[in-house]
Formats: C-alpha cells, sequence, structure tokens
C-alpha cells in the first residue's frame, strides 16, 4: 500500500509497534502533528483493505479504535530497495488481551486473559511470500508468548492454514463464543486460568463475550447476541465478557433474553461434552 508521503520517514524500523498513542517508539522524522495525522491514514487505509479482505461490512482496525483499546499493532512495511522511494506498507497485525471464557476439554468455563489475535492482513499482491510469517514471529518474541496459547478471533480459512503451516495448530478446543483455541491453550501457561464454579450467583453472570468484529453489530442496532434474539436463536452463544468494550445497552426484552441464555445449552456444548469437534471455520460470522 502506498501513500502520499514517505512511509520511511515515520516507521524508522522495519516492523513498528503501536499502541494507544499511535507513536512508534523510535520518533518519526517528521514533527509530531504530522507524523499523527499520516499514521492516522496508514491506520485507517490498512483497516479498510483488511475488511474488505475479509469481506466485513466495516473495519475493525481504525486509529480512532487504536486510540480508545488498550491494543497493539504491528505494521510491516517493504525496506527492500526497489520500493526505496517512498516505502510501501505490507501488512500489519493486530492484538489485544481480552477477558474471555474459555471451555477446557471437559467443557468446564475457565476465565482467563489470553492475547487474541483480533485483525492480520497482508496486501493481496504479496501473500505467500513469508511476509505474515516475519510480522507474526516478531509478535510472538515482542509479546514473549507461545502461538498456543493465543485466542484467535474468528480466524479466516487463510489464517487458519497459515497456523497450519507455521506452528502446526490444528486440532481446536470447541468453544461457545467466538474465539478459536487450540490444543496446548492450557498447558505451561505463565498465569492459569481460573475455573468458574458450575452455577455461579445470579447477577454474577457475564453473559456474552464480544468479538473485535461484534462491534460492527453495536453499530447497526442491538448489540449481538440480542439481536439474534428477535430471530430463532440458531448459533452458540457466547460466554465472557472484553474489558475494552462499552456497556451493552439495555432494551425491553433483554434480560429474558439473557436468562434464556444461561439456560441455553449450546451445540458447541454439547459437541464438547460427545467428544465431536467443531470446525472451526463454521463460526465465522455471517453478514
Ligand atoms: C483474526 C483474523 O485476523 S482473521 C483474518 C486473517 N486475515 C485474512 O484472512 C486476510 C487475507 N489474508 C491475508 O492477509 C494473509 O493471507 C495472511 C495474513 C492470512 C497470511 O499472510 P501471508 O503473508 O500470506 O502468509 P505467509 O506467506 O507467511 O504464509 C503462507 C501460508 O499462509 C496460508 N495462506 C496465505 N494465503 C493463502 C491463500 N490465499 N489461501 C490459502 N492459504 C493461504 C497458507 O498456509 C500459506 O502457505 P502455502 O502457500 O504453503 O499454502
Amino acid at each position: 500500500m502506498e501513500f502520499e508521503f514517505d512511509i520511511h520517514k515515520i516507521f524508522l524500523e522495519p516492523i513498528s509497534k503501536l499502541d494507544s498513542s499511535l507513536l512508534p517508539q523510535r520518533r518519526p522524522l517528521v514533527s509530531s502533528s504530522e507524523a499523527q495525522r499520516q499514521i492516522v491514514a496508514v491506520i485507517d487505509e490498512i483497516g479498510k483493505a483488511s475488511a474488505k479482505a475479509q469481506r466485513l461490512p466495516a473495519p475493525i482496525t481504525s486509529a480512532s479504535r487504536m486510540q480508545t483499546n488498550q491494543h497493539h499493532l504491528y505494521i510491516l512495511k517493504d525496506c527492500t530497495p526497489k520500493t526505496a522511494g517512498r516505502g510501501v506498507v505490507i501488512g500489519f497485525l493486530k492484538v489485544g488481551y481480552k477477558k474471555l471464557f474459555v471451555l477446557d476439554h471437559s467443557g468446564s468455563h475457565i476465565e482467563a486473559e489470553p492475547l487474541c489475535i483480533l485483525d492480520f492482513y497482508i496486501h493481496e499482491s504479496l501473500q505467500r511470500h513469508g511476509f505474515g510469517k516475519e510480522l507474526f514471529a516478531f509478535m510472538l518474541r515482542t509479546e514473549q508468548v507461545e502461538p498456543q496459547h493465543l485466542a484467535i478471533d474468528r480466524p479466516s480459512e487463510k489464517f487458519l492454514s497459515f497456523l497450519r503451516k507455521h506452528y502446526n495448530l490444528r486440532s481446536t478446543i470447541p468453544q461457545v463464543n467466538n474465539f478459536v483455541v487450540f490444543e496446548g491453550f492450557f498447558r505451561d501457561r505463565k498465569a492459569p486460568g481460573r475455573k468458574m464454579p458450575a452455577k455461579r450467583a445470579e447477577g454474577e453472570i457475564k453473559p456474552y463475550s464480544l468479538s473485535e468484529r461484534d462491534f460492527l453489530k453495536h453499530e447497526e442496532g442491538l448489540p449481538w447476541p440480542f439481536s439474534q434474539a428477535q430471530s430463532s436463536l440458531n448459533r452458540a452463544s457466547s460466554l465472557g465478557s472484553s474489558p475494552t468494550r462499552a456497556c451493552p445497552r439495555h432494551n425491553p426484552g433483554e434480560e429474558d433474553f439473557v436468562k434464556s441464555l444461561r439456560t441455553f445449552r449450546p451445540h458447541s456444548l454439547q459437541r464438547a461434552a460427545s467428544g465431536e469437534q467443531e470446525d472451526p471455520s463454521q463460526r465465522r460470522r455471517t453478514r
């Protein structure tokens, strides 16, 4: 992706890590205000490209969302002499910690706060050249995390293939939310998860967990899963919640629906109990 300004003056490293300040560790070679303006333009553009590649109705990565969340954004630029001019952005990877209830092999809910892969994109013309692996490996080193300890927010087929090929991540542990976790998720973690009691007091239950992609639904009307309540509940519900997300709006009939969620036994849970595996790609949100 090319821009009307010089990428090499704002991103001095091959891979730049940004947080909510939107400023890379090495100070850009242009004024702070100019750097901020250019970096906002880059993030918004690559966010749009990623959404288009994933056929999402709107970007899940934008400068404004970066500023209001505790996410880390890794941006890879091209350093080869052929693009020595103003430089190009090859792709990006966005990660962040989220509080989730993750099902273990026995179907128990474990409260965990794993690093989650939230958005990942390499420009179409440069896919399958090893850039994704370079970016992903850099993130793993920087965040000091093992690939099997990650939770993935609705991976695409390409991403699942990527994880199989580079990290031998194949078998998933069936979940009832939209995050995919792999075998080994619970092994040798630095901070082991907390097992939740089978029955919890009323009011203590966090009824659902929103993935990055679910905020899109928020903007369209009732938040997911409440937006599903009027129609039939034909997909697995989610448990757990994201600390970085605003509280859902309360609507008439919402409490009844939450109660019904508490007694609802999702298909994935039934599958977990029977040992049957679910194809994670089937869990992707349809538009
Ligand atoms: C949580 C989320 O972010 S889900 C969304 C993930 N992003 C997308 O799906 C957007 C479109 N895809 C992409 O941007 C890229 O393909 C990525 C980010 C998934 C991978 O980056 P790449 O630079 O292509 O990966 P890299 O070259 O390091 O590894 C290649 C491997 O990735 C997988 N892969 C990459 N592109 C494809 C493709 N078009 N079809 C199938 N598998 C693919 C394959 O396993 C491939 O190995 P192979 O060529 O031997 O089959």
